[in-house]
């Protein structure tokens, strides 16, 4: 695991969407695994600015958000789709066929995550993937559970998440309940995966996915695994790691 450190969360959203044109620059048709939430928004600014700039080209790039919430029309502007429009989508070249996010609303849950997967599969699999995490060390919506879940699923999202993204809603009573997900397993196969994290908030959850035991308690965990993940990370984030566990940049 290699874990860089940087000053803020502009520098660490700087650094992120370098990694990410480096990767569209080796391969113009690389297939991105997307997150949303908070953390993302700064690095998907940095890519619009790239790309207003001319040095990335979306246009063949493959994309797979990793999550939706269940039952929450698209055209709501707390979905996981008017997120990735809003900050993402609308403002790059993408085409509009190369671009999946799974379908919260549909009333054959078992078809949808099985076509989700096979997409991901014929796309060739994913080249990286970005995570967030939450304060519980889920990623996507793979809460701490008693196994880790290997495909596309839906979950009853805990207590805990509910009420952190409340603060993107109405009222807590308006978060929805349920989301489909990529699972752990899905996440697990990209090729490379980058998560990022900033603030103080998530510096138990960076420690625990870094130190902390593997197990589906601790969704993260499991990338201990990994092969090549990297954590970007700002310093308020890593304030619970040793110094030698990463290096500042
Ligand atoms: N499903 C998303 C996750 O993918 C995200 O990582 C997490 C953290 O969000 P934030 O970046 O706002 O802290 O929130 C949601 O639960």
């Amino acid at each position: 695991m290699r874990i860089l450190v940087c000053k803020d969360y502009d520098e660490m959203s700087k650094k992120a969407a370098q990694v990410i044109l480096s990767q569209i620059t080796l391969k113009p048709n690389s297939v991105l695994g997307l997150a949303t939430g908070s953390t993302p928004i700064g690095m998907y600014k940095n890519l619009v600015e790239m790309y207003e700039s001319g040095v990335v080209d979306f246009s063949d790039v493959i994309t797979f958000n990793l999550d939706e919430y269940h039952k929450l029309p698209i055209t709501s502007t707390q979905s996981y789709h008017y997120f990735m429009q809003e900050n993402l989508f609308n403002h790059i070249n993408i085409n509009p066929k190369n671009v999946h996010i799974p379908n919260g609303m549909t009333d054959n849950i078992d078809e949808e995550c099985e076509t989700y997967e096979n997409a991901i599969k014929d796309a060739g699999g994913i080249d990286i993937q970005v995570l967030g995490i939450g304060r519980n060390a889920h990623i996507g919506f793979n809460e701490p559970t008693v196994s880790f879940e290997k495909g596309t699923h839906l979950v009853d999202l805990t207590p805990s998440t509910i009420e952190a993204n409340a603060r993107f809603f109405e009222s807590i009573e308006n978060v929805p309940k349920k989301a489909i997900t990529m699972g752990t397993g899905s996440i697990f196969k990209a090729r490379k995966i980058m998560m990022l994290a900033y603030g103080e908030g998530k510096a138990d959850a960076v420690y625990n996915t870094v130190h902390g035991k593997i197990t589906p308690e601790i969704p993260a965990s499991i990338l201990q695994f990994h092969g090549d993940i990297v954590l970007i990370l700002d310093k308020e984030a890593a304030s619970k790691l040793d110094p030698s566990d990463y290096k500042l940049v």
